[in-house]
């Protein structure tokens, strides 16, 4: 059976602030417990599971991966005011994989019932099942007139046959339950390694119509013409399924996952395109996957992995120091060690600052 914990974000060995004269919020001070009246803003979701790289016979440890990447993001500065809440982990106990993304899919479901866009954290990459029958159960009828566009950021096509469900399977489960669901699979990932991938998925990835580029494409003097593969797509979508699998990023920058890259792409033309995915507004859900803190180096895929989180929950272009300059001359009671939480962006008083 698979089982819960309430959200957790860690604290040790935050930097000391007590000697500071501004504002000194981090996310650990914004966070709030998801429950029966949040609304808007994102959430932070952990998928506690690597059940599926077992069965894909990979280097497990995932199962660590949210509390990893919930330490270095609960420390990250907050410079604007943000809605941001906690929806906890779900955890895969007893190999019960099915279950666990079941128990997942309807917390993403009751998170974007209240129009909160979760950001979970991996977890193997089974994770993108469940984060996308989670749409799909929010979806319910609506699914099969909804132009879903699920961009993968991924060395693998993740489109394998296997006798169970792994971490190699989920886009394939995923256009299984497209077509029984009357619904177009529309798939696109940058980063495929054609050394990661056997014939046969390339195959399957053509019969399904999945659009690609290569690892060896992704390069800043050909940024123009991955801008426009994506623009052209994100142009059709009604909304986007985001999923990073953190395994698309040279071994160097991520050496925390399963299977590392030898040649990989650079983490800035992914935070790039990125950028134009959330520009368009149409980003529903993201999640990011394979975070294996056993094969972490310092923390290295742990900090890309809440660098990555950060932008997709609470980024924007204004300057960073604005909201909270604003936010203390409003709140006489916010103080600067973050105590009350500054105002969320749904909050009357910072539409009115
Ligand atoms: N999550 C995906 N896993 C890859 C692993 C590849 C490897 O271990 O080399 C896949 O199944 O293709
Ligand atoms: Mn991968
Ligand atoms: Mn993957």
């Amino acid at each position: 059976m698979p089982n819960e914990r309430e959200g957790h974000s860690g604290t040790a060995g935050l930097p000391a602030d007590s000697g500071e004269d501004g504002p000194v919020f981090r996310v650990k001070d914004v966070l709030q417990p998801f429950d029966s009246t949040s609304q808007g803003g994102s959430a932070i979701l952990g998928f506690g599971s690597d059940e599926g790289v077992r069965r894909n016979g990979g280097r497990v440890g995932a199962a660590g991966g949210p509390g990893a990447i919930r330490n270095i993001f609960a420390r990250l500065p907050v410079h604007r005011p943000a809605t941001l809440y906690d929806a906890g982990d779900i955890l895969c106990a007893d190999g019960d994989l099915e279950a666990a993304q079941s128990l997942y899919a309807d917390r993403v479901a009751a998170l974007l019932e209240r129009n909160i866009r979760p950001v979970a954290l991996g977890g193997g990459h089974e994770i993108a099942y469940g984060s996308f029958l989670g749409l799909a159960r929010h979806l319910g009828d609506r699914l099969a007139s909804t132009n879903v566009l699920i961009v993968n950021f991924d060395a693998h096509f993740d489109l394998r046959l296997a006798s169970k469900p792994n971490s190699g399977t989920p886009f394939r489960e995923i256009a299984e339950l497209c077509a029984a669901r009357g619904a177009t699979f529309s798939y696109l990932c940058f980063g495929i390694s054609e050394l990661g991938n056997t014939s046969a998925l390339f195959n399957r990835a053509k019969a399904l119509g999945v659009e690609y580029r290569l690892d060896e494409e992704m390069r800043s003097s050909n940024f123009d013409s991955l801008r426009s593969t994506l623009l052209k797509r994100l142009e059709g979508a009604d909304m986007v399924y985001l999923s990073i699998d953190l395994d698309v990023l040279p071994a160097a920058v991520a050496p925390g996952v399963s299977a590392p890259a030898a040649r990989g792409v650079a983490l800035e033309i992914l935070e790039d395109l990125v950028d134009e995915i959330l520009r368009t507004g149409k980003l529903t859900l993201a999640d990011i996957a394979e975070l294996n803190p056993v094969f972490d180096r310092d923390d290295q895929t742990a900090r890309v992995a809440a660098r990555l989180a950060y932008r997709l929950a609470l980024a924007s272009r204004s300057e960073p120091g604005e909201g909270c300059t604003a936010t203390r001359r409003r709140s006489s009671s916010c103080d600067r060690h973050g105590h009350p939480p500054m105002p969320s962006d749904g909050d009357e008083e910072k539409k009115a600052i």
